[in-house]
């Protein structure tokens, strides 16, 4: 395999290309080609039903019932502004994006009705699943692999936020709260439920003015993204769009709040659409090997991030 190598801006070219084709070598371990059919979704989650189903009768879905509840009623305008201010500082740690994935052991995500697995093995699993149907696309592999990252903010070095403030499906704030979104009722608790500014059906916003100019309730998707775009990933607009709005099922499953895209959002949601099959019907008990897929994730990592970035 070669690959282009960016013309160095140092006087001392050869130490800087040596030390840029060592990183190279390491960062291109063979891919492992061991099982190479291609992804199956299946028909049932883990726990024996439909995938997303939040009107089963089980303990766990109560629980999740309960997570939107708390969810729909805290997340205003005025909330995601606080959030974005404060999370926009980038001042919580400095690390790398494998100690990322690492940190992730410790989380499980309440909302999810398909999966109680530490959140590393999902992503893992969304990436492995994702990389045998389309295995030159790698940036797509490596999306997959960090779009949760950002629910590290549950831990408390990260400001230890609840997890109605982190997980959950997201939606827009500033506009009216679409029917479609997971367990509507509870918004009528939400003080901008009440606020004319707010609850029409493009209240804040203008027709395709593009989801870059809207606010979504504040977790772990818009999170990410920041820490990625910020410290400066050279991830494809896809892969970016992808991290951002993977959890905004009113959007991409429901087809609505479309009136708020612009053109280039129409087209980045193509690849979100291929993306979410892997993110959901990936979720299963069978663990994947961390030290067996290391290697090529660390040559992905280093391609498109900086060693380290600001959290
Ligand atoms: O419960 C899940 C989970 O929190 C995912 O990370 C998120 O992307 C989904 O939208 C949500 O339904
Ligand atoms: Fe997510
Ligand atoms: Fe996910």
């Amino acid at each position: 395999m070669t690959f282009a190598v960016e013309k160095p801006m140092f006087e001392d070219v050869s130490a800087f290309q040596k030390k840029r084709e060592d990183k190279i070598e390491f960062s291109m371990p063979k891919m492992t080609t061991e099982d190479d059919e291609a992804f199956l979704a299946p028909e049932m989650n883990a726990f024996g039903r439909q995938f997303r189903d939040y009107d089963a009768e089980s303990e766990r879905q109560k629980s999740v019932e309960e997570f939107y509840r708390t969810q729909h009623i805290n997340q205003t305008v005025d909330f995601v502004k606080k959030m974005r201010a404060e999370y926009g500082k980038l001042d919580k740690k400095v690390m790398s994006i494998w100690e990322c994935c690492e940190l992730l052991n410790e989380v499980v995500d309440e909302s999810d009705p398909d999966l109680d697995e530490p959140q590393i093995q999902h992503l893992l699993q969304s990436a492995e699943a994702i990389r045998k149907d389309y295995p030159n696309e790698d940036w797509l592999h490596l999306t997959a692999l960090i779009h949760d990252l950002g629910k590290v903010i549950t831990l408390p070095q990260f400001g230890g936020l609840p997890q109605w403030a982190v997980v959950g499906d997201t939606f827009p704030v500033g506009c009216a709260f679409d029917e479609s979104i997971v367990h509507h009722k509870y918004f009528l608790e939400n003080p901008d439920f009440q606020n004319k500014a707010y609850n029409t059906k493009t209240g804040i916003y203008t027709e395709g003015c593009g989801l870059n100019n809207v606010m979504m309730s504040w977790g772990h998707d818009d999170y990410m993204y920041l820490v990625a775009k910020e410290n400066g990933s050279t991830l494809p607009s896809a892969g970016q769009f992808i991290i951002r709005y993977h959890s905004f099922y009113p959007l991409h499953t429901a087809g609505e709040y479309t009136h708020l895209m612009n053109e280039e959002d129409k087209e980045n949601l193509k690849w979100l659409h291929i993306f979410n099959k892997y993110d959901l019907y990936s979720k299963s008990k069978v663990h994947v090997d961390v030290e067996k897929v290391k290697p090529y994730y660390m040559s992905l990592i280093n391609k498109y991030f900086p060693e380290t970035l600001r959290w």
